[in-house]
């Protein structure tokens, strides 16, 4: 699903009008049906609820949602926040219907006249939409704070009032803090970006019925991952397939103290639907892996701790391992940074052809020694989390600088990169960023970023374009996450729960 910026929203909405087409007013109107129908779904009709109305067509739509809740009989008060002299035609059409059902709609114009609000109410904050195009001020930052600081449950229409909806606010700023937001047709940039959480509470997407074909030409480079389009990446298995069919993976993983990394990583390989998995660990960790991952093959390094490099030792009596009979290789799952440990990765990766999944601390390693940077195979996936990323390029003062970065580092690299987090970002050596819709933060705990390398290593393997195999992975270890979170709760989460979770269908 695409994200598309505020201008191309309005030119949307203009195309809509023009191609249904639809009067205006009726768009309005179809707008808040849609808010009312997830209001009603949510809220009983007992609830007191007071919608705070701008003056534009946010606010048209909190005049036009305020008659649906009354049609509803809920108890509803109206306030209109009078912060300019000027109203929007549709705002003032539904202000003239609601005045005809309605004895009182209440004028904010100085603080004596913004309400009290009791813990028992909802809130619906209409004042404004994408139309913002300054900090709020005056009146508007008053009652924004006065509905911040009250305790009851807060819905924005659209999105937070006082949000941008594509351009950095200040930290100054005063923005409505809802508890949910519903937004109209399309994914918001600010809604996916982390800084922005407190303002975006619990978001949903309101279909309402825009302009197909518009959407569909609009140029962007911002996506949201809709589990149909999820679903449809996922590839068919042909029932003569054999384990051959699904590439060989070979993980580089563990040190001392961390061979629960290559085991997570290596069993999440395994429930990605890999066809044959080696692991190179350290000689501490043979035993290990073979005892709790027995499908795997595991392959000694010569050195007791670390890893050290891909071919075993002779005296261990293993052939040694060539890099090119792999599908797919992961490297980085509890590696450590220990000078030999570099050594092979500086050994290893000019000799590699196909793209491989680089994590945790073969990312550090790699931002402690950028050149190597220009030996990564192209279309390679890197999977830092926030802190990584920032190592390996430099600190951002807001997301949008962030996403800029993100975008430049794939695309400098020819790179796949999946920046970590909530709604995680993943950046494609064309430019483009797929934000993730899946997951919670359950899932920020140890051992559940191994498991994603295992994943995606997995996908490689059984030869996945690399840009799907990421957008895929990480929805699908979202998921995983999600599900355990359904069952069992967030709390408490943790790495293994999510490989057994892990679903392909
Ligand atoms: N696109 C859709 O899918 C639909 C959207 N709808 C709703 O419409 C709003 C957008 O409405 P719009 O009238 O464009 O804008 P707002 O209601 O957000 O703002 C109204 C005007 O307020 C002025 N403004 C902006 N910032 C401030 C501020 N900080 N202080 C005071 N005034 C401010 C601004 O006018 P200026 O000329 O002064 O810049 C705004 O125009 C959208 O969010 C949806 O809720 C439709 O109802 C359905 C389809
Ligand atoms: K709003």
């Amino acid at each position: 699903m695409k994200i598309l910026n505020v201008d191309q929203i309005r030119s949307l909405d203009q195309s809509t009008i023009q191609h249904e087409p639809i009067a205006p007013i009726n768009l309005m109107e179809r707008a808040a049906h849609t808010f009312v129908e997830w209001f009603v779904d949510h809220f009983p009709d007992t609830i007191h609820t007071k919608i705070f109305c701008g003056l534009g067509n946010n606010g048209g739509d909190g005049m036009a949602i305020a008659r649906l809740l009354l049609e509803h009989q809920y108890p509803i008060e109206v306030y209109v926040v009078r912060y300019a002299p000027r109203e929007s035609d549709d705002f003032m059409h539904n202000h003239r219907r609601l005045k005809l059902l309605l004895d009182s709609i209440h004028y904010i114009e100085s603080t004596a006249d913004i309400p009290a609000i009791r813990h028992n109410e909802v809130v619906i904050d209409a004042i404004f939409g994408s139309g913002l195009s300054r900090p709020t001020e005056g009146i508007v930052k008053d009652t924004i704070q006065a509905i911040n600081r009250a305790p009851a449950t807060v819905v924005s229409v659209d999105i937070a009032s006082g949000l941008y909806t594509d351009q950095p606010n200040e930290p100054t700023d005063v923005i409505i803090e809802p508890d949910y937001t519903l937004t109209f047709q399309l994914p918001k940039l600010a809604l996916v970006l982390p800084k922005n959480g407190p303002y975006v509470g619990n978001w949903h997407i309101l279909d309402i019925r825009l302009h197909k074909r518009f959407i569909d030409q609009a140029p962007t480079s911002y996506y949201f991952t809709q589990p149909s389009e999820a679903r449809l990446l996922l590839r068919k298995r042909n029932r003569f397939s054999n384990k051959g069919t699904f590439g060989h993976a070979l993980l580089l993983a563990g040190s001392y103290g961390k061979i629960g990394a290559a085991v997570l990583s290596a069993k999440a390989c395994l429930r990605a639907g890999v066809g044959l998995l080696t692991v190179q660990v350290p000689q501490c960790g043979y035993t290990i892996l073979q005892t709790v991952v027995p499908e795997a093959m595991c392959s000694p390094d010569r050195h007791q701790n670390i890893l050290t490099g891909i071919a075993p030792s002779d005296q261990a009596g293993h052939e040694s391992l060539d890099p090119s009979d792999f599908s797919a290789i992961g490297i980085g799952p509890g590696i450590g940074k220990a000078p030999e440990t570099l050594a092979m990765l500086k050994g290893l990766l000019p000799s590699l052809k196909k793209p491989i999944v680089v994590d945790a601390d073969a990312l550090n390693l790699l931002a402690e020694n950028r050149e190597l940077l220009n030996h990564i195979p192209p279309s390679s996936i890197l999977t830092p989390h926030p802190k990584e990323f920032e190592r390996l390029t430099k600190k951002w003062s807001n997301d949008y600088q962030k996403l800029d970065l993100l975008r430049e580092f794939a695309k400098k690299n020819k790179i796949v990169v999946v920046l970590k987090g909530a709604f995680s970002a993943i950046a494609t050596p064309d430019g483009d960023i797929h934000f993730n819709s899946t997951g919670n933060p359950g899932l920020s705990t140890g051992g559940t970023g191994d498991v994603l390398t295992g994943v995606l290593t997995a996908l490689l393997a059984q030869g996945y374009d690399p840009v799907e195999a990421a957008v895929l992975g990480v929805y699908a270890h979202g998921l995983a996450g999600d599900q355990v979170a359904s069952q069992r709760g967030s709390i408490g989460m943790t790495a293994s729960d999510v490989i057994d979770a892990l679903r392909w269908e």
